[in-house]
């Protein structure tokens, strides 16, 4: 019988996820600015946008996602080869980040975050991610990410599932 193959969710912290993209946080901001006579302060520019390659152009969204539990099967991978995507999460509610280091086209072993502040993360362009994972209940995330011309979503089945636990 085989044994399942299984991944250990980290904590999300920018090192670790670093080769992935950027993590969404104050901390991360690259000037921190007083602005509006003092009354608010602007952590600018904490994640890399990059979603103009081949004609495209920023959305924002809403993606509202179903929860699911864990051990959380991850049977596939995809990337978006024109552009970034950032998903910040606009409830209080723990999510499930996966990626993986791309192995001449391919996802290769998997890495999952286990994000439980209210932090964002920024797929960088062509990075393989596994889709919105929410947890414990409904979630509604606030994405930044390309549209435009060009297929932007490429998808990969692992042969065998991994699977992500807490
Ligand atoms: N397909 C889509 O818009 N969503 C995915 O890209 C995702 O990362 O959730
Ligand atoms: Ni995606």
């Amino acid at each position: 019988m085989k044994e399942p193959r299984t991944i250990r969710a980290a904590p999300l912290t920018s090192a670790a996820f670093a080769p992935f993209g950027d993590v969404i946080e104050a901390d991360n901001a690259r000037e921190i600015r007083l602005i509006n006579k003092g009354t608010t302060t602007r952590f600018h520019d904490v994640a890399s946008v990059d979603v103009t390659a081949g004609g495209g152009s920023a959305l924002i969204s809403i993606f509202r996602g179903k929860p699911f539990r864990l051990p959380f099967e991850v049977r596939m991978m995809e990337r978006h080869p024109f552009g970034s995507q950032a998903f910040f999460p606009m409830s209080e509610r723990p999510y499930l980040v996966v990626v993986a280091p791309d192995e001449s086209g391919r996802p290769g072993a998997p890495l999952a975050f286990l994000v439980t502040e209210k932090l964002g993360v920024n797929y960088a362009r062509n990075v393989w991610h596994h889709p919105l994972i929410a947890l414990e209940d409904v979630s509604d995330f606030l994405v930044v990410d390309r549209g435009g011309p060009g297929a932007n979503l490429q998808e990969a089945f692992y042969p065998e599932p991994w699977w992500a636990e807490a």
